[in-house]
């Protein structure tokens, strides 16, 4: 569907209305948008080039679409993926066993592939704690049991969650504009989908750094 030379190929997946797009956004243009939920349809790919070393990795991530309707299409996206991000919302319980019913199909698909599950959504936690319906050490327990290579949680806080929402939508400012700033003003750079990305970017780049030039799609 891409015509561009992918070296590696990432696979998001996870139930719809987890923040897919959004941790796609957040890593590749560094921005959240704020506005009305869209969601996605069959899939997105975006690519990402990264440095390795002395050169150069385009990742190929393909962003799928989270409502079971498009099940059979996502199955066709994740096929030779070297990483899959397996995301859940930390505030829907049934959003990890749908988690959990993906990182099954993967291992039993794609045996190649690096999974990393990914709790989304963690700064609506830090406003109310009772709203976490996924608890982080089940989720530690399940990935211990099944040999996972990371389990990220994106911990932010809610001041810059705050400055990204509200003073963006009174100001007209782009959240990303509103992000670089506070970065300035803060040394802990934090806001929505940030920091999973951060280790998920890690991860990539330490597998990408494995593959080395044999991560031909
Ligand atoms: N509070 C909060 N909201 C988020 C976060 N990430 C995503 N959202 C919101 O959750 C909704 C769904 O986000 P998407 O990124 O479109 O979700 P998706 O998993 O790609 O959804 P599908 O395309 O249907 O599979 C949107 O309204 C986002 O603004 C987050 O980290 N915190």
């Amino acid at each position: 569907m891409s015509g561009q030379r992918v070296d590696v190929k990432v696979v998001m997946l996870g139930k719809e209305y987890v923040g897919k797009t959004s941790l796609v956004e957040r890593y590749v243009h560094d921005r959240f948008l704020v506005g009305p939920y869209q969601n996605t349809i069959g899939a997105a790919f975006v690519a990402k080039v990264m440095s390795v070393g002395d050169r150069t990795v385009t990742l190929g991530i393909w962003d799928t679409a989270g409502s079971e309707r498009y099940e059979a299409m996502s199955r066709i996206y994740y096929r030779g993926a070297k990483a899959a991000i397996v995301c859940y919302d930390l505030t829907d319980s049934s959003s990890f066993e749908r988690a959990k019913f993906w990182v099954k199909e993967l291992r039993n698909q794609e045996e190649g592939c690096q999974i990393y599950l990914c709790g989304t959504k963690s700064d609506l936690l830090e406003e109310d704690r009772r709203r976490r319906r996924v608890d982080f050490h089940d989720v530690q327990d399940y990935a211990d049991n099944e040999l996972f290579q990371k389990v990220a949680e994106d911990y932010v806080s809610v001041a810059a969650f705050q400055v990204m929402t509200g003073e963006a939508a009174r100001t007209n400012f782009l959240p990303a504009t509103l992000f670089l700033m506070r970065q300035r003003a803060s040394p802990a750079p934090v806001s929505r989908c940030c920091q999973a990305w951060k280790r998920i970017a890690d991860a990539l780049h330490a597998l990408t750094v494995v593959w080395g030039g044999e991560c031909k799609e």
